[in-house]
C-alpha cells in the first residue's frame, strides 16, 4: 500500500475507485464527456463546475445510481458492473443529498437508524421474532448509532421528529444517516447549500472529524469556493460535462482554464 501524508498530517491511500473514460448522456444531452479521474483512500475529494457542468451526474454515476454508456469503474481494483442501491450500499458507498431526504415525521434517532438498514443480516423470521442474533444485530446498531449521535453532538435532539429541525441541523441529521452505514466512501451533494456562516463552519468541521476519527473517503460537490479550497485535498473540475482541471486545490486556482471557466464566472 502507498500512503502519503498531507501538509496537515492526513494520510492519504491507495486509489480506492478508478474511474476512466466515463461518458454519460441522456438522449441528445451528453453530461460527461470521456472523464477519467481517481478517489484516492482516505482523501477528501471535491467536484466543482458551473451550474449543468455535470457535476450531479457525475456524483450519480459514482454512487452506481447512474450507468454510464462507456468507460470503466474501478473499486478497489475490481471492475464494477451495474449495480441495485443495495448493493452499492454493502460495497460500502452512501450519500446526502441536495436536497434533504429523510423522514419529517420521525425522530431523529429514527432517522439514523435507516441508515443501518441494509446492513441487517439476520433473516426476516428471526426479527420479527426479535431472537438471538437479531437481538444482538439490535443492540450493535443501537452502539453504533449512539457513537454516531455523540460524535456529531446531537444529542439533545435525539427523539425530536426531523421536520421540527432548522435546515442546519437537518443537514447533520443527514450527515449522521449516512455515516450510520459505515461507509468506505461518502459522497456528499452540496453539503453546505442553504447554510449560514455558522452553519457552514460546523458542517466543515464535521466533514474533517469525520474523515480524520473514521477515516472515510469523501467526495463532495460544492458550489461555495472558499469552503471547497479549505476542505479538500484535490479537485476535480468539470465544465459542459468535460474536466477542465484536476489536482490540489492550489494547482486548481491557478489554471488558466478553470479561472476562465468557473472562478470568472464565479466573480463577475
Ligand atoms: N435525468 C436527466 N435527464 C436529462 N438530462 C439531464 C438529466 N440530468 C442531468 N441532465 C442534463 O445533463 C447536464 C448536466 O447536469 P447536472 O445536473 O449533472 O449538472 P450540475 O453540474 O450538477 O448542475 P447544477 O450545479 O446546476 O446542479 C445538464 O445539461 C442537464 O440538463
Amino acid at each position: 500500500m502507498t500512503e502519503e501524508l498531507t501538509p496537515d498530517g492526513r494520510r492519504i491511500g491507495d486509489v480506492l475507485m478508478d474511474l476512466k473514460n466515463i461518458t454519460l448522456r441522456f438522449g441528445g444531452v451528453t453530461a460527461i464527456k470521456d472523464i477519467s479521474f481517481n478517489i484516492r483512500e482516505g482523501e477528501i475529494r471535491a467536484i466543482i463546475g458551473p451550474n449543468g457542468a455535470g457535476k450531479s451526474s457525475m456524483l450519480n454515476v459514482i454512487s452506481g445510481f447512474y450507468v454510464p454508456q462507456e468507460g470503466e469503474i474501478r473499486f478497489r481494483g475490481e471492475r464494477r458492473g451495474p449495480m441495485r442501491p443495495y448493493e452499492v450500499a454493502r460495497l460500502g458507498i452512501a450519500r446526502t443529498f441536495q436536497n434533504i431526504a429523510l423522514f419529517d415525521g420521525m425522530s431523529v434517532l429514527d432517522n439514523i437508524m435507516t441508515g443501518r438498514l441494509n446492513m441487517m443480516k439476520a433473516p426476516i423470521w428471526s426479527q420479527a421474532l426479535w431472537w438471538g442474533r437479531a437481538e444482538r444485530e439490535e443492540v450493535e446498531n443501537r452502539e453504533q448509532v449512539e457513537k454516531i449521535i455523540d460524535f456529531l453532538e446531537i444529542q439533545n435532539i435525539r427523539k425530536t421528529p426531523v421536520g421540527r429541525l432548522p435546515y442546519g441541523l437537518k443537514k447533520r441529521v443527514e450527515l449522521a444517516r449516512a455515516l450510520a452505514a459505515e461507509p468506505k466512501i461518502l459522497l456528499l451533494d452540496e453539503p453546505m447549500a442553504g447554510m449560514n456562516v455558522e452553519e457552514k463552519e460546523d458542517m466543515c468541521r464535521f466533514i474533517l472529524d469525520v474523515n480524520d476519527e473514521f477515516g472515510t473517503t469523501i467526495a463532495l460537490i460544492e458550489h461555495d469556493m472558499g469552503v471547497v479550497m479549505d476542505l479538500s485535498d484535490r479537485v476535480v473540475v468539470m465544465d459542459y460535462g468535460r474536466k477542465i482541471g484536476d489536482g490540489t486545490p492550489d494547482e486548481v486556482r491557478n489554471n488558466p482554464e478553470v479561472i476562465s471557466a468557473y472562478l470568472g464566472v464565479a466573480h463577475e
